[in-house]
């Protein structure tokens, strides 16, 4: 179970806006936003009131300082007293409303976005599933989708917000004072120069702790999952070394990531420092010099002014560092989009077919990996009503074939027909509906049995689910477990009883074809004895098709295929077979003697 947690490409190194960023960021907007414009306008709307509660807070102190140097009236100065605290009521107001506003909004963004991943993981082939560890899955479903929420909802909102205070005070600060504006302007390139240093940072390292953490919870899955052969081969003590390792990975990552991010905001502070200290004297200087129009009281609320926009300014510079991180997060939600399916259902597919035809696979070339072909022009014909097998030595591709009939992968040549209609032109949930699968790899909920039982027919009658029990020999066990969980994977079952349930869920789907994997390998003797007499009931009339090791389990089928590295190497009855002295027969020679039999 060796697994590199940082197993994934290092990620590349990346500018501060990528084409790529634009596209997600848009991808967003589109998908989840722009539908929310006229709320958002709401928002902005009251954003914008908070920035002239700022900007008439700076006009107002200075008319009050004014009457203060100026000797004027005391209920002057009691009226700007109270407007000052009106205009900060109406901004409180908004600082609550804009957040409730906000977070509602995001959330309800990411709740679509999550449904959508949902949907769109469910529509991915079983081979994208077969390459991604649970851990990537649920990182991007779970976690990546509750930062992007927070980001959008609170970060953005407030980032919108310091824009606006920037932009709504700086422009009174220059409508009072280009010059020294201008003065304090020069702090901008040197912000955006930082700024630009930093993110490349934050998003390399930002890329890279989000892949450790990915292999991180699939390394956490595996051991949970395969926490018997960990125990059993004593493997505990590696478990922990690779498992801390990754946790160190991980801390290492975020203090690099909050270093980077720390970097920020003292290099602004230093930066005002420096901006504050040339309009004090800028200023001074503008009061004392009879050439310049100003008072102190315009010097003060000008630095009044100065410190309101350097706050938000502040915040932003914060945004922009988040953003990165963000950014990261996107591309990588953005990344399971990216995945397609290549089985889905095509235009002017078929809803009807006649399930109890023959099943043909004509010329059939398939391979999981390019670079290892399985099957190449095979050749099968499981007909209709019959009962066929499918033997042959392990890995020579018996399940596989099982796979492809109910399109779980897709083929790469020739064709695969139910009567004459290939199964490409049928709609994919009305052949899957045609099928009954008792596979090797049961999987089992964390419920009841019962619950389990009727997983593959919600709308079964409780008397059809104890029927199907009744037959897979697991009435018994329900009376005994009642409604209790069986644990994650069915953990709490032995290996015969999770394939009871696969049994009794198959009696109970009661499909026209039944495909049987191995189905009664776990079962004692005297069980597989019995359920074999429900099996042969429920197999009357049906298209059964039976992958056994366990040639004695065959002998009765209509129909044998002895496959062998992918290709059909004998075919023909038991008795065929056995005449002609080839694998089967060699085969069931050596398993009789074996068994003693
Ligand atoms: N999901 C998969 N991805 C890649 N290769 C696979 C996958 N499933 C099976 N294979 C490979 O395809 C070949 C055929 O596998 P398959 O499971 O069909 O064989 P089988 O005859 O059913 O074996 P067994 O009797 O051991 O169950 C094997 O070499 C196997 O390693």
């Amino acid at each position: 179970m060796k697994v590199n947690l940082f197993r994934k490409k290092s990620a590349k190194r990346s500018r501060f806006w990528t084409d790529r960023d634009r596209e997600n960021v848009l991808w967003f907007w589109h998908s989840y936003l722009k539908q929310k414009t006229p709320w958002l306008f709401v928002v902005l709307g009251m954003i914008l009131v908070q920035g002239f509660v700022y900007q008439q807070f700076l006009s107002l102190t200075e008319n009050g300082l004014r009457v203060i140097f100026e000797s004027g009236e005391l209920k002057d100065l009691v009226r700007v007293c109270l407007m000052v605290f009106l205009l900060f009521v109406l901004r409180g107001a908004m600082s609550y409303a804009v957040p409730r506003l906000s977070v509602w909004l995001a959330s309800d963004a990411v709740l679509q976005m999550r449904q959508h991943l949902i949907n769109h993981l469910l529509t991915l082939d079983l081979k994208y599933f077969e390459r991604t560890t649970p851990g990537d899955i649920i990182l991007r479903v779970v976690s990546q989708a509750q930062d992007l929420s927070h980001f959008v909802g609170q970060a953005t909102v407030n980032a919108v917000r310091d824009a606006a205070s920037v932009v709504i005070i700086s422009s009174y600060l220059i409508y009072k004072s280009p010059v020294l504006f201008l003065t304090a302007a020069i702090i901008l390139p040197v912000i955006i120069l930082i700024m630009q240093k930093v993110s490349d940072r934050i998003k390399y390292i930002q890329a890279n702790a989000e892949n450790a953490m990915g292999a991180y919870m699939g390394r956490i899955e595996e051991m949970a999952n395969g926490m018997r052969t960990v125990k059993i081969a004593g493997q505990e003590p590696q478990e922990r070394k690779h498992l801390f390792r990754a946790t160190q990975g991980i801390k290492d990552l975020s203090i690099r990531l909050q270093a980077a991010q720390a970097m920020v905001l003292p290099s602004v502070d230093m930066v005002s420092a420096v901006v504050y200290v040339v309009v004090i004297g800028g200023g001074g200087y503008m009061v004392l010099s009879p050439d310049y129009d100003l008072d102190g009281a315009a010097i003060i609320a000008f630095l009044l002014g100065l410190a309101l926009v350097f706050d938000p300014a502040r915040q932003l510079t914060q945004f922009f560092v988040r953003l990165q991180s963000n950014l990261v997060i996107l591309e990588s939600i953005c990344s399971l989009y990216r995945e397609k399916p290549s089985i889905f259902d095509r235009e002017g597919v078929v809803e009807r077919f006649d399930p109890h035809a023959d099943i043909a696979l004509e010329d059939v070339t398939f391979c999981y990996h390019p670079e290892n072909p399985l099957f190449d022009h095979l050749n099968m014909t499981f007909q209709g009503g019959k009962t066929t097998a499918i033997v042959g030595p392990t890995g020579s591709g018996k399940t596989t074939v099982l796979g492809l009939l109910s399109r779980l992968y897709s083929i790469q040549g020739g064709s695969i027909e139910i009567g004459s209609t290939p199964i490409d032109q049928i709609k994919i949930a009305n052949l899957r509906s045609a099928f009954s699968v008792v596979s090797q790899d049961i999987v089992i909920f964390n419920s009841s049995i019962w619950e389990n039982i009727k997983y593959v027919r919600p709308d079964a009658s409780d008397e059809e689910i104890w029927e199907a029990a009744e037959a897979a020999e697991i009435a018994d066990l329900i009376r005994v477990r009642g409604d209790a969980a069986l644990g994650p994977k069915g953990s709490q079952l032995s290996g015969g009883q999770r394939q009871r349930i696969a049994i009794a869920r198959a009696f109970l789907r009661s499909a026209p074809i039944l495909l049987l994997d191995e189905a009664t390998s776990a079962l004692d003797q005297k069980t597989e004895e019995k359920i074999k007499r429900a099996f042969n009931r429920l197999a009357k009339g049906k298209t059964t098709i039976i992958v056994a090791h366990r040639l004695s389990a065959i002998t009765h089928a209509d129909w044998i295929y002895v496959l062998d590295g992918g290709k059909v190497v004998e075919q023909g009855s038991h008795a065929d077979l056995m005449q002609a002295e080839g694998l089967y027969s060699g085969m069931y020679v050596s398993q009789r003697q074996g068994y003693g039999r």
